[in-house]
């Protein structure tokens, strides 16, 4: 990067700064004037996506300007790239999103558009565009892969299992992963949900869902979800396994006990699985569904020890008549499950693996942090 390119930079993240949403519409309304069916791959209500736009703008921009290494930047373009293949997005469509950017950023300099700001620009958003580009296209495979819904039963009023079969080549995924998820409810909306089974031949697919309040997505599946749905794909993510190095403890909040569940299903056809202790908590004690099945593997796999937590004792109406979860033979206690687990033994020698709502997983790792399990042994999946 040339000396001038620097001070150019962050003064478009100033301007930028100053109104990210005028900035934001600005490059969409270029995109759009210009070739107006893009407009269809986008949400009909864009703010959120603009918000994240110039999130993107502004991190490329100051990345650029600050650092000398760009690998950490080329990377989360990369990623970047290989993610939007789902919403349609060809190599075309980067060269026109270049065009609109660099026009608004001219628009925005006005007389201070020099030959320099020009070209230091230009290389910035080249970068992000042609790096997206790049990944996108050396991606093999289906942008997307689909699946239909073949049977949902509803746990309670708030939660229930979806199982589906594909439609067509079947998804590929590690167990412990997370995939990107759309359903014909929410056409423009993409959230994340991880198997609660391993991959199998025939790809069939089982998830967990609660209605977290106010969740457009999470509420339209328990709600809306029927056999016949078709649901859609896109990329796969997460980096929680087990080595089988360590023992393991595993902490799983809700339907986040769903990759745990693929993980601990696996492990059950291997002959040399660790040591698992693993704390299940919900909010209310019959919520804890899926002792059930955590019965089941425990019955058959000695490496297996599983401990029930409720944050309250008793039930709210809307529960019904649940049966009482010690009925599976396991100890059950109450309270928050990150403070029973860190208080429950020593985990320092152990490889911990966390999921459920961002909350429970952000207090039980500073939990265990606290009491000495190493952070780099803590694996679980974007808090955000
Ligand atoms: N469905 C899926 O495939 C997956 C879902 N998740 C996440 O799991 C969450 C859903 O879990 P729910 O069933 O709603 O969980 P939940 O509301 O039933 O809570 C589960 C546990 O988290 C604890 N907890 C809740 N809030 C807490 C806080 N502020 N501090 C400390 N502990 C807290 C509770 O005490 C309970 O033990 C969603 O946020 C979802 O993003 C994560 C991975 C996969």
């Amino acid at each position: 990067m040339t000396p001038p390119a620097q001070p150019v930079l962050t003064v478009l993240r100033d301007r930028i700064a100053h109104d990210p949403d005028r900035f934001a519409v600005g490059v969409f309304n270029r995109l759009f004037a210009e070739t107006p069916f893009l407009r269809e791959l986008f949400p009909s209500e864009m703010s959120r996506m603009r918000a994240t736009f110039t999130q993107v703008v502004d991190h490329v921009l100051d990345a650029i300007a600050n650092d000398d290494d760009h690998a950490e930047l080329i990377e989360f373009l990369a990623q970047l790239g290989r993610d939007h293949r789902k919403f349609g997005v060809i190599g075309d469509h980067y060269w026109l999103m270049y065009d609109a950017l660099m026009a608004e950023f001219a628009a925005m300099l006005g007389p201070g558009w020099s030959p320099d700001a020009q070209e230091a620009t230009s290389h910035a958003m080249m970068l992000m565009t042609g790096v997206m580009r790049g990944a996108a296209d050396s991606v093999e495979g289906p942008a997307v892969w689909h699946a239909r819904v073949v049977q949902k039963f509803q746990i309670n009023r708030e939660r229930a299992v979806v199982r589906l079969v594909p439609t067509g080549p079947r998804m590929p995924y590690r167990s412990g992963e997370y995939t990107e998820v759309q359903v014909p409810q929410h056409p423009h909306l993409w959230r994340n949900l991880s198997p609660a089974t391993p991959p199998n031949e025939r790809g069939e697919l089982e998830f967990h869902v609660h209605a977290i309040p106010n969740g457009l997505f999470s509420g339209a599946i328990v709600r809306d979800t029927q056999p016949g749905d078709v649901w859609r794909f896109g990329q796969r993510h997460g980096t929680m396994q087990v080595t089988g190095k360590r023992p393991v403890l595993m902490v799983g909040g809700g339907s986040g006990l769903s990759p745990l569940r693929a993980i601990l299903l696996e492990m059950a056809h291997r002959p040399d699985s660790p040591p698992t202790h693993v704390f299940y908590g919900t909010r209310h004690p019959g919520e804890l569904y899926e002792l059930g099945v955590l019965a089941q593997l425990a019955s058959t796999n000695p490496w297996l020890r599983v401990t029930a937590v409720a944050e309250t004792p008793d039930d709210p109406w809307w529960i019904g008549d649940s049966a009482d979860p010690r009925q599976w033979g396991f100890e059950l206690r109450f309270g928050r499950v990150g403070d029973i687990v860190a208080g429950y033994s020593d985990w320092t020698q152990h490889e911990v693996l966390l999921s459920g709502p961002a909350p429970m997983v952000f207090h039980t790792q500073l939990k265990l942090r606290a009491s000495g399990v190493p952070p780099d042994r803590i694996l679980h999946d974007p808090l955000n």
